[in-house]
C-alpha cells in the first residue's frame, strides 16, 4: 500500500484487480472480466439478503426439495434467482449448473457468452435460521462445444476449471478467488460496497492442529476412516490429539481450513456410498482453490480434479485440506485397500 494514512486512497478493489488481470492476460475480451463482476453483484446482494434475512421474513422454507433431496430455503430460492440473472444479464455464459436446478440452465441466444458457470447459490442452508455462517461456490469453465450449449459444456473435469471462487457470510463477507495463479483474499467494506484485497497469495499450512467432518455417522464410516480418527484422537507418538471443528457450511469449514490449516472430510458411508457433497458446484471449485493455496484434494481414490464428471448432479467422497494430513489420511486408506 502507497499510502500510510488512516484512510487508503489507491485501495485494490476486486474489481479493479479483476481488471487489471483481465488486461494483462493475452487475447483477453474482457468477457471474463464481466462474467466474474456480474459474480460479485450477485454475491452483494445475497450477503445483503442474508444480513436481514430475519427482518425481510427471508428465514425458513420455500417449499419444495431439490433434486439431491435437500429441503429448499427460500434464501436458497433467493440466492439463485440473483445468480442467474446477474450472470445472464452479463452477456458472456452460455449455460450453467445450479445445485437448486435440474437441468441445464441455458442462456437465452440473444445474451449467449463463451463461459460455463457451475454454481451452489446457498452453501450451508441448514444453519440459515440459527445464524450460522453461509457461502456460495462457483467454478468457471470455457464452452467446448459449438450450436446449443450441452450438458457436455458442464461435464468437464475440474482440471478445465478458468476461475473459481467462494463468498462467506460469516462475521464479515469474503471472497476468496482464484484465476490458477494463486488465491487471493478480499473482504467486503460495506460502507464503499467493494470488496478490499486482505490477503494476497494464500498458503495453506503444510500440517494443521485440527480436524473437521460429520462424526456422527462414525457408525457408517469405512473401518480407515475411524482408524484414522482414533489417530488423531490417541496418536501413538506422545503427540497431542487434533481439536475438531465443523460448522456443517462446507465454505466456512473450508475457510476455516484454509486459514488455520488441517483436514475436512466429507467421506462415503454406508448410507451415502458417494458421500454428500456434490462434484460440479462444491467439489470442485472448492478443490481448484485448495489446490491453488498449496493444499490436496482427493476423494480417497483420485485427485479430485482428475475426476470425470458424469452427470450435473454427482456426489464423490471429499477429503481436503493441508497436504501432510491428507496424506496421513491416504496412508490410512492404503492400510486397509
Ligand atoms: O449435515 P451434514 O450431513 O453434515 O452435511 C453438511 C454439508 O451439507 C452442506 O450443507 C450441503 O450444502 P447445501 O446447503 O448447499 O445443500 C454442506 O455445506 C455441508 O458440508
Ligand atoms: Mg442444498
Ligand atoms: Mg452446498
Ligand atoms: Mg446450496
Amino acid at each position: 500500500m502507497s499510502d500510510q494514512s488512516a484512510f487508503e486512497t489507491d485501495v485494490w478493489t476486486l474489481t479493479r484487480f479483476v481488471i487489471e488481470t483481465g488486461r494483462q492476460a493475452k487475447g483477453a475480451t474482457g468477457e471474463l472480466t464481466q462474467l466474474i463482476n456480474a459474480m460479485l453483484t450477485a454475491i452483494k446482494a445475497i450477503s445483503s439478503a442474508v444480513r436481514k434475512a430475519g427482518l425481510a421474513h427471508l428465514h425458513g422454507l420455500a417449499g419444495a426439495v431439490n433434486v439431491t433431496g435437500d429441503d429448499v430455503k427460500k434464501l436458497d430460492v433467493l440466492s439463485n434467482d440473483l445468480v442467474i440473472n446477474m450472470l445472464q444479464a452479463s452477456y458472456s455464459t452460455c449455460c450453467m449448473v445450479s445445485e437448486e436446478n435440474k437441468e441445464l440452465i441455458v442462456t437465452p441466444k440473444e445474451k449467449r457468452g463463451k463461459y460455463v458457470v457451475c454454481f451452489d447459490p446457498l452453501d450451508g442452508s441448514s444453519n440459515i435460521d440459527c445464524l450460522a455462517s453461509i457461502g456460495t461456490i462457483f467454478a468457471i469453465y470455457k464452452r467446448i462445444s459449438e450450436g446449443e450449449p450441452t450438458d457436455k459444456d458442464a461435464l468437464q473435469q475440474g482440471n478445465n476449471i478458468v476461475c473459481a471462487g467462494y463468498a462467506l457470510y460469516g462475521s464479515a463477507t469474503l471472497v476468496a478467488l482464484s484465476t490458477g495463479a494463486g488465491v487471493n483474499f478480499f473482504t467486503l467494506d460495506p460502507a464503499v460496497g467493494e470488496f478490499i484485497l486482505t490477503e494476497r497469495s494464500v498458503k495453506i499450512k503444510p500440517k494443521g492442529k485440527i480436524y473437521s467432518l460429520n462424526e456422527g455417522y462414525a457408525k457408517y464410516f469405512h473401518p480407515s476412516i475411524n482408524e484414522y480418527l482414533k489417530h488423531k484422537k490417541y496418536p501413538e507418538d506422545g503427540s497431542s490429539p487434533y481439536g475438531a471443528r465443523y460448522v456443517g457450511s462446507m465454505v466456512s469449514d473450508i475457510h476455516r481450513t484454509i486459514a488455520y490449516g488441517g483436514i475436512f472430510m466429507y467421506p462415503a458411508n454406508e448410507k451415502s456410498p458417494k458421500g454428500k457433497l456434490r462434484l460440479l458446484y462444491e467439489c470442485n471449485p472448492i478443490a481448484f482453490i485448495i489446490e491453488q493455496a498449496g493444499g490436496l484434494a482427493t476423494s480417497g481414490t483420485q485427485r479430485i480434479l482428475d475426476v470425470q464428471p458424469e452427470s450435473l448432479h454427482q456426489r464423490v467422497p471429499f477429503v481436503v485440506g493441508s497436504p501432510d494430513d491428507v496424506n496421513e489420511y491416504l496412508s490410512f486408506v492404503k492400510k486397509f485397500s
